[in-house]
């Protein structure tokens, strides 16, 4: 019989295909060369890429006998987990394979900056001796930003500690706790551009983070901030970076990210008081080695046909058919109960009523913390991790079963306590011959709406004139509402209401809203795929 075919597509450790063993046919392609690569991907059974090599829904479907993509690092930009997922393929990727090397690297960014090393070796080299022109400034009792207190902001954070810096965060799902047992201060994101003489920044790209450092940060910032971004690109607006570095608003940055990767033709390539990596973040032996190894232990297992853990699209164990339709429900009502929690959440309640509880529905958990961490932490959050997650952050997760269901078939609950001392929750249900996804319950008012991809929660104090307030704000913003339910509990007093949009809300406009309806509380939530 012949040998599964893997291919390896970009430049990876030797101890990769040590570790693959003798039971495969490994062959190597130019992931970057496009036909080469959908020339090779019908026979193969697994690709195994980094950052460079795109594997777009075309790629995959060209992967007729395709079973695992593999990814020896962490972010999974260049993958469409979707449609690989709805092409039954497993993506896997090595999660924590590169965190030491990335903290690493934006450590060398701040000396880098503060001590002007990389513009001193080009002088030195060029036979000058410019002793003043290089005079830096220490780290020692200065203010450090960390933006993003998670994997690799933590081990920043670790490392730092031995500059004697006062060192000050912005992470919103972090609780004071666990900051303060980092010896880090936690912050607004506005106190962070104010307080701080250096700002390192670690936190994925989302929606949410596109674009969260830009002119209205860097007014804020003092003329000696020197920035670093090892994270993702996009996440500092460049065009702003380049206004705030040429007008002296900021002192300078690192950036090893970029929006488009090289960055070719940017402005930022002829600045001044800028370091620029070419995205070096996992480029050491070690982490290079650490995940070769993960996904090839990865691969194997795939193609045995066994439980993957690092997988990040296919959920282990037997699913029962009443219970899988609620998986995606719950994931989606994971994403809404992240976008309602407007402070660290420090308890999960993922609470299932009604028949479908005669079953295995532990999977609904894993789902609904599936679903919180999407858009909170990298890309990559799968069945597996998300509980190390929760347990990492200290909060703990019940599993509620009740068999009755007073109103529907089957109820799913996710409800969660506030480091405020708030309670927040969101249900829904599958509705229909059809099983359409429904949200019933938001923060205890009941809603019936359909789950979709756009939606704003208001909550304010219920008077006549409301709905027509922000219906004409949302229709100036040519915002269409789809959709639009208002709950209250009793009249004159608070009102909750739940609206789909056709698209997301532009920058500003939710402010406004906030303003025009005096709302207690206002969130846009979007669900990704
Ligand atoms: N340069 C490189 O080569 C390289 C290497 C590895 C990782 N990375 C990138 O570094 C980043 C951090 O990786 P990680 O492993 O530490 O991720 P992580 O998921 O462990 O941590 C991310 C942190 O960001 C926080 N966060 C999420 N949304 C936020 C928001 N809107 N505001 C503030 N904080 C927010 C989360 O609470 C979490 O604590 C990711 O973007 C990852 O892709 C880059
Ligand atoms: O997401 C990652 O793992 C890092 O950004 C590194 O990407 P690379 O493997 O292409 O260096």
């Amino acid at each position: 019989m012949p040998k599964p075919v893997v291919l390896i597509a970009e430049e990876l450790s030797p101890a990769t295909v040590d570790a693959l063993g003798p039971d495969f046919d490994i062959r190597n392609v130019d992931g970057t060369d496009r036909e080469a690569l959908l020339a090779a991907l019908p026979e193969a059974s697994a690709i195994l890429i980094r950052s460079a090599t795109h594997l777009d829904a075309e790629a995959i479907a060209a992967g007729t006998s395709l079973k695992v993509i593999a990814r020896a690092g962490v972010g999974l930009d260049n993958v469409d987990v979707k449609a690989a997922t709805e092409a039954g393929v497993m993506v896997v990727n090595a999660p924590t394979s590169n965190v030491v090397s990335a903290a690493e690297l934006a450590i060398g960014h701040l000396l880098s900056l503060a001590r002007f090393i990389p513009d001193a070796n080009r002088s030195a080299k060029a036979g000058e001796w410019k002793r003043s022109a290089f005079t830096g400034t220490e780290l020692f009792e200065k203010t450090i930003g960390i933006i993003g207190l998670g994997r690799i902001g933590t081990l920043v954070a670790q490392r730092l500690a031995g500059f004697d810096a006062a060192i000050i965060a912005y992470d919103p799902y972090v609780t004071p706790t666990r900051a303060q047992q980092l010896g880090v201060q936690l912050a607004s994101l506005d106190e962070v551009m104010e307080r701080s003489d250096f700002i390192t920044i670690h936190i994925p790209r989302t929606v949410e983070t596109t674009g969260m450092i830009g002119a209205a940060q860097f007014a804020k910032a003092r003329p000696s901030l020197r920035i670093v971004n090892c994270s993702r690109g996009g996440i500092i607006d460049e065009d702003a970076l380049v206004d705030a570095i040429r007008s002296k608003r900021i002192a300078g940055a690192g950036l090893d990210v970029f929006v488009n990767e090289p960055p070719t033709g940017s402005a930022l390539l002829g600045l001044d008081n800028i370091i620029l990596t070419p995205h070096l973040g996992a480029s050491t032996a070690e982490a290079q080695e650490k995940a070769g190894v993960a996904v090839a232990r990865s691969v194997r297992l795939a193609l045995d046909g066994e439980l993957v853990p690092d997988a990040v699209n296919v959920a282990g164990g037997v699913i029962d058919p009443t219970v899988r339709p609620g998986i995606p429900l719950m994931e989606k009502l994971g994403q809404v109960f992240s976008g309602l929690a407007d402070s660290p959440v420090t308890s999960i309640d993922v609470e299932v009523r009604g028949e479908i509880v005669e079953f295995d529905v532990n999977v609904l958990k894993l789902a609904a913390l599936k679903g919180y961490f999407t858009n909170i932490v990298s890309e990559s959050v799968s069945y597996v991790n998300a509980p190390l997650l929760a347990e990492q952050r200290g909060i703990p997760v019940r599993l509620v079963k009740e068999p009755v269901s007073d109103e529907y078939r089957n109820l799913l609950t996710i409800r969660g306590g506030l480091a405020d001392g708030m309670e927040i929750s969101v249900s829904g249900t599958l509705t229909g011959t059809k099983q359409v996804e429904k949200i019933v319950e938001i923060n205890g008012y009941d809603v019936e709406v359909p789950v979709a991809d756009h939606l704003i929660v208001m909550v304010y104090t219920d008077r006549p004139g409301i709905v027509a307030i922000f219906g004409s704000e949302f229709g100036d913003a040519g915002i269409n509402i789809a959709g639009m339910q208002v709950s209250r509990k009793v009249a004159g007093g608070q009102a909750l209401s739940v609206l789909t949009v056709d698209s997301p809300v532009p920058d500003g406009l939710l402010d406004k809203v906030r303003t025009a309806i005096d709302a207690e509380l206002l969130r846009e939530i979007d669900i990704t795929a």
